[in-house]
């Protein structure tokens, strides 16, 4: 059995360009990989059928975007005579639905490159990040696993390290639709686009961006729409913001705030009121998948 993790992200800043004839959204968003968030349990089925348990995560089987991805890297892949592409997956979920933490993405990447290797179908890094990308603007990121400043909607990606802070998140039970945040006619869609230089304020590229540079960057042109149709979100926000400046991550409806020490993370969440979920985790530089992946390939 092949266990490996299904990171959350955040989206440390989320501007709003403009919309395509599509109806995909022009972005520009930083996104930071957690050391926090899902599990998925992998193992071969001689059969060839691909079954899913994904305990009390209400969602059908069909719609899982762990099912879907399985489903299309068996389409997809070439298989040795000697592989038979089944298998049964399950999904431990810690990650609230809908909370713009990327869980449904992260859980489907984390599907692709598991079934990749137990597999053996050797399909590159490219070719998975494509895959993840028919099903979610979200997925490649988590596919290549690496924080990353994006561009496009969101699969334009140039990884960035960023200064090493630990976040506290809090989930004030609203299960936003990205989908309906998108369609919403008061959207703020006309960001001025910033560039990647004037985040890094002209260091190397090696150099992470400073809290500082990160702070006076972010912002989200969700969160007044968010906040109107969800005020439990606003509370939220107005709750953390008495720690340290907190904004809404993706779509939302997950609020988030940066501490530069472990503890007073840790001394914020021991106070969160009882009505809301939260979890404090550090932000990294490379998704968690990534690693076990490449000891486990180093073994081999
Ligand atoms: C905007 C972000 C920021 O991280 O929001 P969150 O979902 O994380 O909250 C994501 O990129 C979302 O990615 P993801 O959730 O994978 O989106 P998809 O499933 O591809 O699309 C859901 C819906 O959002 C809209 N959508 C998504 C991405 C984008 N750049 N423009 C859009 O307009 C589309 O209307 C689409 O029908
Ligand atoms: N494995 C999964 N985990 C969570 N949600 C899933 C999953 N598969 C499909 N979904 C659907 O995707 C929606 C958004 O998922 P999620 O990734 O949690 O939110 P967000 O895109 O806001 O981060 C859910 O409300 C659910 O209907």
């Amino acid at each position: 059995m092949l266990k490996l993790p299904a990171p959350a992200k955040l989206n440390l800043i989320l501007r709003i360009l403009g919309r395509r004839p599509d109806g995909y959204h022009e972005l520009q968003t930083l996104f930071q990989l957690l050391d926090y968030g899902d599990s998925l349990e992998f193992s071969a089925r001689a059969d060839g059928i691909i079954s899913l348990d994904a305990g009390n995560l209400d969602v059908p089987e069909r719609d899982n975007l762990v099912y879907r991805a399985a489903q299309l890297l068996r389409q997809e892949a070439q298989f040795a005579d000697n592989i038979s592409p089944g298998a049964h997956i399950r999904l431990i979920k810690k990650l609230p639905c809908g909370g713009g933490i990327g869980g449904g993405s992260s859980d489907a990447a984390t599907t692709l490159l598991g079934l990749n290797y137990l597999w053996r179908c050797n399909l590159p890094i490219n070719t998975l990040a494509e895959l993840g990308r028919q099903l979610g603007a979200d997925i490649p990121v988590f596919v290549r696993g690496r924080t990353a400043w994006a561009e496009g909607v969101g699969d334009k990606l140039t990884p960035v390290a960023t200064e090493k802070r630990r976040y506290l998140v809090v989930a004030p039970g609203c299960e936003v639709s990205t989908a309906k945040i998108f369609r919403d006619s008061r959207l703020t869609r006309d960001s001025v686009a910033i560039t990647l230089a004037a985040l890094r304020e002209g260091q190397l590229t090696e150099t992470p961006i400073s809290s500082e540079k990160l702070e006076a960057f972010s912002s989200n042109d969700c969160q007044a729409l968010v906040e109107s149709l969800y005020p439990e979100v606003r509370n939220a926000r107005e709750w953390l913001q008495q720690f340290a400046p907190a904004h809404l991550t993706g779509t939302g409806g997950c609020i988030f705030a940066a501490f530069q020490s472990e503890q007073a993370a840790d001394t914020a969440l021991a106070e969160l009121p009882r009505k809301w979920q939260g979890f404090v985790a550090n932000g990294v530089q490379i998704s968690p998948v990534h690693q076990q992946l490449a000891k486990l390939t180093s073994s081999d």
